[in-house]
């Protein structure tokens, strides 16, 4: 950890409050229930980002599901899409004739959503969806479906509940902008 880094020193303005979060599980909980009942999806969390969000979601999930975790990663050490995706640590389950649901922090450019949706169908799942926390639909880059989201953001670095930034900031109990001096002082060194 560097020197001057406490929440205070880092964040600009906060966007999505503890609360607003809560309130997107809950509604997102509900029509997950409805949507899957009388199935027993396999929810695959996306590492790292989406731990906060889904331990959170799957307890406003009133369905039998079991729970897996798959770490793909493009950001590397930096804020842009390398746009070359890689399986860090893949799944353990097998996904042929699941009905999987992806959870995601947030989806950008949608190159990390794309590559993890065609995987599992090649996989044989009998149904892929993806449940994100935020969609910053502005910058998507490929055609993919967030089926469901919590809220849009707009074309803002964002970190916290389980956003990060150089891996650092997913602690943070809300979803706030990153001080531009606090990009600066990584950018280029
Ligand atoms: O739509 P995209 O432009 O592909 O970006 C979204 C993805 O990028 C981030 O993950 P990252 O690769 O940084 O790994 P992390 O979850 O460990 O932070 C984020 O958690 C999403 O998985
Ligand atoms: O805005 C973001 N913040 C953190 N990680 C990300 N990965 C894609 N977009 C973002
Ligand atoms: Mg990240």
């Amino acid at each position: 950890m560097v020197k001057g880094d406490k929440i205070n020193d880092i964040i600009d303005h906060k966007l999505f409050s503890e609360d607003d979060i809560h309130e997107m599980c809950v509604r997102l909980g509900k029509q997950l229930t409805e949507d899957y009942a009388g199935k027993r999806p396999l929810v695959v969390g996306a590492l790292k980002g989406a731990i906060y969000f889904l331990t959170d979601l799957t307890r406003q999930m009133d369905v039998a599901h079991q729970l897996d975790f798959l770490d793909v990663s493009s950001y590397g050490d930096g804020f842009e899409s390398t746009g070359k995706i890689k399986v860090v640590t893949d799944m353990s389950a097998d996904v042929k004739d699941r009905d999987v649901l992806i959870v995601e922090d947030i989806v950008d450019t949608g190159l990390t959503l794309k590559f993890m949706k065609d995987l599992i169908k090649k996989r044989g799942a009998k149904s892929v969806k993806c449940c994100a926390m935020l969609n910053k639909e502005a910058c998507r880059e490929v055609d993919v479906d967030v089926d469901y989201y919590g809220s849009k953001v707009g074309n803002e670095f964002v970190v916290g509940f389980g956003l990060d930034f150089l891996n650092m900031y997913r602690n943070i109990p809300y979803v706030g902008v990153l001080k531009p001096e606090v990009i600066q002082k990584y950018v280029n060194k």
